[in-house]
């Protein structure tokens, strides 16, 4: 069933904009919507992308014999979509030499359903901002005007549709969304008007979450009623300039937030926010104990000139992610990237751009080089010293998934000093259990996905003495002390591990 607690606010400088019906709690879902306006898989996903439920798969999804261009999970799902609207779009993709951008596929399925016409009454887009005048300004105009004809001739549609079609793209150029997997790999293209009156901020109140072709906007923060709902278009862990230039680009607005105006970093921009704590992780990093840090970091902080050194790195960084960088090299590459990084590393600026950035590209290396064990603590090091500032809600999504990261990389760790791997294992699945119900929601394929985790270390655990049971009592907060002193002794153990990180790549 849909949801939809919100309303549409005329604001002064933004436009449109969406505000809460009602007083909403952090986790809370503002709207929910089971099929959106439009949602496909995008070209380069659709080889490991199932193009009704968008599941990923690495095998098994049956490619469509007659266009060869989607994939389907199940005869199922195939059904489903050759009844809603592949039986039309296969007769023309079949055709066609090559695929045709997402965009323009995603136009075409429009025009089959019949959801553009020549003069819209009052289709749902038609309030949304369009930025066509700015549009044809830009070198994106031809690419526009080919693709409406292109789309509007390949659907055999009426040529006075043309218009209404270049109207659509740009509403799409301004208002879609990247559908994403749970732990935010981009997978698709959505449009759904009535989450795209949502206007921006660096500093978003609430957050956009597909589960599948199941899309929920959820409150970050407690929100109050009659308040403005925003999202963030881009990564907010980007410098002022780079953030400023990306919505520029795309969405042809300078963002006044708190955060740009003051040109804040992460340290302070984290110290203005006021998220729910959760208890549990209490014992893992304190709130306090991240607190008082940010306060040393932000006066402890020298004038960086963080564009310059944003420069170099990312030149370090490309020729790192060279196909033929072999992986020592590109290994050296990265700790060049540190080492010139060196003024953050010293006063332990840890959050600020670039530097979760290099730590990402050295946790990837490790990851695929099979690299366990510093993979794991590069990945810790990750969540305590960038994630916690960089995204201050406990739920936040990128923070829970991170988690769960960490969770199913301690299971491919035989054995390691200080620390009960399975026990960790266990803690951590708790912990994005209880997060999760506010990030991704009860019933998500995520969540499905921690609960066989859980099943399975349970089991484990099951043989090994009491401390999964005192660890269950601990989740239910219905610790026991001895509960609470095994889960205190794995963070203390995983902390320790995190610090290994900064000895192994610096
Ligand atoms: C997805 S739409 C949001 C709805 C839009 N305000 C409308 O009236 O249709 C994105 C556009 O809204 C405007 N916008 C969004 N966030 C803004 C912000 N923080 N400041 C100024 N304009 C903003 C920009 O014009 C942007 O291209």
């Amino acid at each position: 069933m849909d949801i939809n607690n919100s309303r549409i606010v005329k604001y002064l400088e933004q436009g449109n904009g969406l505000a809460v019906n009602h007083c909403i709690e952090e986790g809370d879902v503002i709207i929910g919507i089971g099929d959106p306006f439009l949602i496909i898989v995008e070209n380069g996903a659709l080889d490991r992308v199932c193009s009704q439920c968008l599941t990923e798969a690495a095998s098994g999804l049956k490619r469509c014999t007659a266009c060869k261009v989607v994939q389907y999970c199940s005869l199922a799902c195939q059904s489903t979509a050759w009844k809603t609207i592949h039986k039309e779009e296969c007769r023309i993709l079949k055709k066609l030499p090559q695929i045709p951008p997402t965009a323009v596929r995603g136009l075409m399925q429009l025009l089959l359903r019949k959801a553009v016409v020549a003069s819209p009454t009052a289709p749902p887009w038609v309030r949304l901002e369009s930025h066509t005048t700015e549009l044809q300004r830009s070198k994106r105009w031809d690419d526009i005007i080919l693709q409406a004809k292109a789309a509007v001739e390949w659907t055999a549609s009426p040529r006075e549709y043309i218009e209404s079609a270049v109207n659509v793209l740009c509403r799409m150029a301004t208002n879609a969304f990247r559908v994403t997997l749970a732990d935010s790999t981009p997978i698709g293209l959505c449009f759904e008007p009535s989450v795209s009156f949502a206007n921006h901020s660096c500093m978003p109140n609430t957050a956009i979450m597909f589960d599948g072709r199941h899309m929920t906007l959820r409150a970050l923060d407690p929100i109050k009623e009659g308040e403005q709902i925003s999202i963030s278009y881009i990564d907010v862990t980007q410098t002022r300039d780079e953030r400023r230039r990306e919505l520029k680009d795309r969405y042809f607005f300078t963002c006044c937030c708190d955060k740009c105006e003051r040109d804040d970093g992460p340290y302070r921009t984290f110290l203005k926010s006021t998220p729910v704590q959760d208890s549990r992780l209490e014992l893992f990093h304190g709130q306090n104990n991240i607190v008082q840090t940010a306060q040393a970091r932000c006066s402890e902080s020298p004038a960086i000139n963080v564009p310059t050194l944003l420069s170099d790195v990312n030149g370090l960084l490309s020729r790192s992610r060279d196909a033929s960088t072999s992986p020592s090299a590109q290994l050296s590459l990265l700790k060049e990237a540190l080492a010139i990084s060196k003024p953050l590393n010293q006063y332990k600026l840890f959050a600020q751009t670039p530097y979760p950035l290099i730590l990402n590209e050295i946790y990837l290396h490790y990851l695929t080089t099979s690299t366990y064990a510093k993979a794991l603590s590069v990945l810790l090091f990750i969540y305590l010293n960038c994630d916690l500032y960089n995204y201050p809600q406990p739920h936040h999504p990128i923070r829970v998934t991170r988690l769960f990261s960490i969770a199913k990389l301690l299971k491919s760790i035989n054995g390691m000093q200080n620390i009960d791997v399975v026990s960790a294992n266990q803690t951590l699945l708790i912990c994005v259990r209880n997060l999760g119900v506010k990030s991704h929601g009860v019933g998500s394929r995520f969540m499905c996905q921690v609960e066989e985790e859980i099943g399975d270390v349970e089991a484990v655990q099951r043989t090994r003495g009491d401390v999964g049971l005192r660890l269950v009592e601990w989740g239910k907060e219905e610790s026991t002390e001895a509960g609470m002193e095994y889960a205190r002794k794995i963070f203390e153990g995983l902390r320790i591990l995190a610090e290994d990180a900064l000895i192994d790549v610096l």
